[in-house]
């Protein structure tokens, strides 16, 4: 049964005009004016644009000594609720454990989801198996995204060593090195002292890893990164520090691309200093909110394009297992939700305030990552041959975030009594509607894994370029004898 999308205006990271979308077999099949199908959506007032691509969540993540709580299910119905319809979360191998193995946990787990996803592997130890892994995992399994914790030390964080090893292989693979940047081994012995001194509170955590933890760790894996020849991806990029490494590694012409996540493009370091440790617990993540002048720079990085895609890290824990941390901050299970928000969020912050377009607005929630990715145009754009994921998303349509209607299984929400102005009328995913006017159609299962391959255009021009500047011997018109 087809489907028409009528009287909306469409817009894409680089067009905005009026037309109609034909969707057949969960493509779109026809663009252009007057078209009908089986079945009418009506996007009157609506602008009608590619659905979110969140490329940073952790589902049902096993983290310190626990599991984030929205899983597959519960989280890919909080995504599409909130207008996006995919997501990439992160298959964690243990220290020591196959890679290979890690991605048939989160194959097993993501058999529930209600829209499309993908994942990222994390590079989480070094080792020959690693390295002959890394291969099987772009070719045969279309994962061409490995993350690098530099922070978490004695779990998931790699050192340098690791680190270069791991980024040299990705740039021998074409693949997309991507890192957590922030100074372990610093925030390892400022947390100790902090709560030597009796600091044992949630503030204690952002005073446990300041800006320059994140500044410093950026530019160490830029110039790894640049020493390499691999592309690098920041994720959660929180501070001037880290943009600024990013802004002048991009003027540079190096391939690097920087994350913002809409935390903490909205909410501020003051949540760790509330009264109700509740309150300030449940916004521990890693990074730590941070204060206006940083909120500032990331925005201008969004206007000015240095910084690239707007992420959520959704990675929700509930009241109960933040209280773990009671007494001590280090136990805090770092992490917080955005999945559902991140759209209505950046819609009322960016484009209602004059900060972005609705054009930019396309292009860091969706078509970006796409691109960064290697699943452009199948996802990210409404072309002709598309996924059919597409957001129709009422400019006029307000509510006040709260977590009692929330999809998200956790028992609060970061941005409780946000006013917020756009929200879905209609979320489509892959042709089916999941979302009309806030009630959801989602389905259990219907989410499928979305294979991303290696050697996308930005690999192929960096190894070009690299090769002009190999190491080669000079070739001398005669060689002295030895001097013996
Ligand atoms: N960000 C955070 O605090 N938790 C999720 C894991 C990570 O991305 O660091
Ligand atoms: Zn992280």
């Amino acid at each position: 049964m087809s489907k028409v999308i009528k009287n909306g205006t469409i817009v894409t990271a680089d067009l905005t005009y009026k037309a109609d979308i034909l969707i057949e077999g969960g493509k779109i099949a026809e663009i252009g004016p007057g078209l009908s199908g089986d079945e009418e959506l009506d996007a009157t007032g609506c602008f009608v644009m590619p659905g979110g691509i969140d490329p940073h969540t952790h589902l049902e993540m096993p983290f310190m000594g626990t599991f984030s709580t929205d899983d597959f299910n519960t989280g890919t119905r909080a995504a599409l609720a909130g207008g996006t319809t995919m997501v990439v979360d992160f298959a964690l191998p243990d220290p020591g454990q196959s890679l290979t193995d890690a991605l048939k946990r989160w194959h097993n787990k993501s058999g529930q989801a209600h829209c499309d996803y993908s994942f990222h592997m994390a590079v989480t130890w070094w080792g020959e198996q690693v390295f002959d892994e890394m291969k099987t995992v772009i070719e045969d399994h279309g994962i061409n995204t490995f993350k690098h914790f530099m922070a978490y030390k004695g779990a998931l964080m790699v050192n340098d060593d690791e680190m270069y090893a791991s980024f040299q292989r990705l740039a021998e693979l074409g693949g997309i090195a991507m890192v957590h940047a922030e100074n372990g081994d610093v925030v390892a012995e400022l947390s100790a002292r902090l709560l030597r001194e009796g600091n044992t509170g949630p503030e204690a955590h952002a005073y446990s890893r300041p800006s320059q933890v994140e500044g410093e760790a950026t530019n160490r894996a830029i110039m790894i990164a640049d020493m390499a020849g691999v592309p690098l991806y920041v994720v959660h990029t929180s501070c001037e520090e880290s943009h600024e490494a990013i802004r002048r590694a991009r003027m540079a012409g190096k391939r690097v691309w920087g994350e913002p996540l809409i935390q903490h493009l909205t909410l501020d370091e003051s949540e760790y200093f509330n009264t109700d440790w509740d309150h300030a617990a449940r916004r521990v993540m890693s990074p730590p909110f941070r204060n206006k002048k940083h909120q500032d720079s990331l925005w201008a990085g969004l206007q000015s394009g240095s910084l690239s895609v707007v992420a959520t890290d959704h990675c929700a824990f509930t009241t109960e297992q933040k209280r773990f941390g009671v007494g001590d901050f280090t136990k805090i299970p770092n992490g917080t939700g955005g999945l559902e928000d991140r759209i209505p969020m950046l819609w009322t912050h960016g484009v209602e305030t004059g900060r972005l377009t609705p054009e930019e607005f396309v292009a860091v929630t969706s078509t970006n990552i796409a691109k960064i990715l290697n699943c452009y145009p199948k996802k990210g754009a409404i072309l002709v041959g598309s996924d059919a994921d597409i957001l129709v998303l009422d400019p006029a349509k307000e509510k006040t975030i709260t977590a009692s209607t929330q999809a998200s299984a956790i028992d609060y929400n970061v941005f409780e009594g946000q006013k917020v102005k756009g929200l879905p009328r209609f979320v489509l995913t892959r042709g089916h509607v999941a979302v009309t006017d806030g009630d959801l159609t989602t389905r259990e299962g219907h989410g499928e894994f979305v294979k991303r391959p290696g050697n996308g255009s930005v690999n192929r021009a960096l190894s070009s370029w690299k090769a002009l500047t190999n190491p080669r011997p000079v070739e001398r018109s005669g060689i002295p004898a030895s001097g013996v």
